[in-house]
């Protein structure tokens, strides 16, 4: 028996990741110096997963950006005109990432995605006529070595073909098989050169395979690996991970894999599959601590998952990479008796090498500490909670009237012009705003200094937006260190980490908050600033709400009750909110429901018995009992809903906005054949992204709508919260907005 795990936070104990790319991109560090402090970053987290007593030891998990870009970019998976474009390879590969506009030319950044049941994301690469699958890149190879210096053989990881052949885009009329051959070639070389420099394993994730496959994906599949591992040189684990393999299960094991790594935690189907019918000649990679939870392992249950697989000679891994959590519990504050119920990334090597010992005889005292930590009773029931919720009825679900009542009604009372303008939340949090939280929080300034600073801040913000023209006006968010974050610090049964931070895309990270107990909204968590907002202009302010399905997928959630529970838990608590702000003034209100696809199950048999069957109805919970004449809003990011439209019309919200403009507005067909019925605002420009859009650009962008949808149902917005963006590119793209908006009602 041994140890390893699938990957580890590459972000950095403190967000050193995050900080020194920031600093390239700022051009305050040159190159060199950042690629340093990266080798740094590697060199400490190796140490740490070697010193565990971890056995073997993954590389080229870590990313500057994406390990699916890094992939695409190792095989020069890349658009022309990034092949031309004179900037470094370091600087074409954030370019993709992320757009470049610059001396050196123009360049969008590719799609990002939502990474299957994650908060974290991807991009996607492009196949089209043109690409040229060929090994320039050296990154794998580069990390290897550099384990090697210091004397570790380590594991080299990479996303599959298959995986990433599914997920990427094909131009017109060219599709995954069209590119399996070369592409597999490609592999084949990274495998025989890794071979060459001394590597004895590779692993190869390959996640896609948990979700529902076609006999053609089943095909594409065995084709691209009958071939890759053939001869092989070295040892090939196949990792999966988010779900079970039930599609392909029989073939993978006929297959010359020599280890198969899957996920026992969210896939417990494998452990049907596996039992007694797992090949001798290969090795079981059991994932069995949990990748992306925080909650500690239960080894009594995990002892006897490991037994019920009846397979003797196992490698003990987590169930995912462990990317999805935070660094270490070690820096944080909790009280020990909460502490002793968490494991962050550094306490999971600790686990496996505690399962490993009890497994092997030697561990009694571990399993004995364990058991009693599982058998306290942690936390005291809200019966009255319980009792509220049990008691919800269909009406409590129910907006009155119906939809089409109420647009009739809400284009009588607030008279916005055609194609309304607006934006998404929030305005930039620049380092003035995060700078005086940070004090706040230390109590270097106080309450009253950073009021008044983020009241000035919401008054210049208001006087600019009525300035330019747009129509519905946001108070920016500025109070708010995070969406979900901050209506955590306002709910109870809520606990914080203080540097719990995991990373979403790119630079940019997020501490989930940990749901401890029942939740009860404490007090008024946005009436005071809405409301505040509001007395500034005539113009109306749209109230900004998180909802409950995006506040628990984007929590740390309880083990213990179901998450349907917890969500409602949550909605009556955000419905709590909703009444205040329409009490108080505020006639539209934004849900956010950001979130609302990342825990649809990822195979479609499931996809309503066991997610939307509750979180539609949580989302209606909120908003069913606010009058006719308030418009209730709702958000969502990437256009990744696509395939459940009737469902999000089923949220029964006013009106919704959604990315669109990085995914080439695909979505819109769909609106069309399903006949859409909420009034939308499909995104204009990519928010993600400092590139500034032009007027003819987005006026472009309205007219493809606008061929899709009845310009009575269409609003003009950025397609996400604008948070991230600097002024300058905010103000400028915000006035092409609001002036292509003003050009194209002049058609009407
Ligand atoms: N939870 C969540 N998930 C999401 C999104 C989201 O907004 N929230 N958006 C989508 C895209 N993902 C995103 C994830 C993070 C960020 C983001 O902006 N994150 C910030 C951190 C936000 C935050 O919590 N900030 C805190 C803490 C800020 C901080 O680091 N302060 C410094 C000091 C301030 C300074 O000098 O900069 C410190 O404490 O050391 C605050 O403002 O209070 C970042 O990484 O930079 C944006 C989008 C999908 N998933
Ligand atoms: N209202 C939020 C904002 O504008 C929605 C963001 S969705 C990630 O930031
Ligand atoms: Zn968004």
């Amino acid at each position: 028996m041994t140890t390893t795990i699938i990957g580890f936070p590459r972000i950095g104990e403190h967000r050193e990741l995050k900080f020194a790319t920031e600093k390239y991109f700022r051009k305050e560090i040159t190159e060199d110096e950042f690629k340093q402090i990266t080798k740094d970053i590697r060199k400490k987290h190796w140490k740490e997963v070697e010193d565990a007593g971890i056995d073997i030891i993954p590389s080229n998990d870590f990313s500057l950006y994406d390990n699916t870009l890094d992939a695409a970019f190792l095989l020069n998976i890349v658009p022309k005109e990034i092949e031309t474009i004179d900037l470094s390879n370091l600087d074409k590969y954030f370019a993709l990432a992320r757009g470049y506009q610059g001396e050196k030319g123009d360049i969008k950044a590719l799609p990002m995605k939502k990474w299957f049941n994650t908060n974290y994301h991807y991009i996607v690469s492009k196949f089209t006529k043109d690409t040229n699958i060929k090994l320039t890149g050296t990154k794998i190879f580069d990390e290897f070595a550099e384990a090697k210096e210091l004397g570790i053989t380590s594991r080299p990881v990479i996303v599959g073909p298959f995986t990433l052949l599914k997920l990427s885009d094909y131009a017109e009329g060219l599709s995954a098989k069209d590119f399996a051959k070369d592409l597999t070639a490609a592999y084949k070389e990274i495998f025989t050169r890794l071979a060459s420099f001394g590597a004895e394993w590779i692993q190869v994730d390959e996640p896609s395979l948990v979700k529902d496959l076609s006999p053609e994906d089943i095909n594409l599949f065995k084709e691209i690996y009958s071939e890759l591992l053939a001869d092989k040189k070295l040892k090939v684990l196949l990792q999966t991970y988010f779900g079970d393999v039930r599609d392909i299960y029989s073939q993978l094991i006929d297959l010359d894999f020599d280890g198969i790594g899957l996920d026992l935690v969210e896939g417990p189907k494998n452990i049907e599959l596996i039992k007694d019918n797992f090949p001798a000649d290969k090795k079981l990679f059991a994932g069995i601590v949990n990748g992306k939870y925080i909650w500690k392992n239960n080894y009594q249950n995990s002892l006897a998952t490991l037994e019920d697989l009846g397979v003797e000679d196992l490698v003990l891994t987590t169930s995912s990479s462990l990317l999805h959590v935070p660094y270490t519990s070690e820096n944080e504050k909790f009280e020990p008796e909460v502490l002793e119920h968490f494991a962050f990334a550094k306490e999971k090597l600790k686990e496996l090498k505690e399962l490993e010992a009890i497994l092997k005889g030697e561990g009694q005292e571990y399993l004995d500490q364990n058991k009693s930590l599982f058998a306290k009773e942690r936390i005291s029931k809200n019966q009255e909670l319980a009792t509220k919720i049990d008691g919800l009825t269909e009406a409590d679900f129910t907006r009155l009237p119906a939809f089409a009542e109420r647009e009739a009604i809400q284009k009588e009372v607030f008279k916005l012009p055609l194609l309304p303008t607006t934006t998404i939340g929030s305005f930039p949090q620049t380092k003035e705003v995060k700078q005086i939280r940070a004090k706040l929080k230390k109590g270097e300034v106080s309450q009253e200094e950073y009021d008044t600073f983020i009241g000035d801040q919401i008054k210049d913000w208001l006087n600019w937006q009525e300035e330019i023209g747009l129509d519905v006006l946001v108070h920016g968010e500025f109070e708010r260190n995070d969406m979900v974050e901050y209506f955590g610090q306002n709910l109870s049964g809520y606990l914080f980490s203080q540097n719990g931070w995991v990373q979403s895309y790119g630079t940019r990270g997020v501490k989930p908050p940990i749901i401890w107990g029942d939740v009860v909204r404490e007090r008024p968590i946005t009436v005071k600033w809405s409301a505040y907002a509001q007395e500034q202009t005539d113009k109306i302010v749209k109230g900004m709400l998180t909802g409950p399905v995006t506040i628990l997928n984007w929590s740390f959630p309880r083990e213990d009750i179901s998450l349907r529970e917890s969500t409602l838990q949550i909605a009556l608590a955000i419905q709590e909110e909703v009444l205040d702000l329409e009490k108080n003034g505020i006639r539209i209100i934004q849900i956010d429901e950001a979130a609302l696809r990342e825990k649809l199950p990822l195979r479609k048999s499931d996809w309503f018995k066991e997610y939307l069957d509750w979180a539609i109805p949580a989302f209606r919970l909120v908003h069913s009992k606010v009058d006719e004449k308030t418009q209730i809003h709702t958000h969502m990011c990437y256009s990744e809903f696509t395939d459940i439209i009737p469902a999000i019309d089923q949220l029964d919200a006013d009106v919704i906005s959604f990315e669109a403009s990085r995914s080439n507005l695909d979505i819109l067909d769909e609106l069309k054949a399903k006949n859409f019925q909420t009034e939308v605002g499909p995104g204009v420009y990519d928010i993600h992204s400092p590139r500034i859009p032009s007027v003819e650009e987005i006026t472009k962008t309205i007219h493809t709508i606008l061929t899709k949808v009845p310009v009575e149902k269409v609003w003009v917005n950025p397609d996400c919260g604008l948070k991230t963006r600097g002024i300058p590119e905010t103000r400028a793209s915000l006035v092409n907005l609001t002036q292509a908006a003003k050009d194209v009602r002049k058609e009407y």
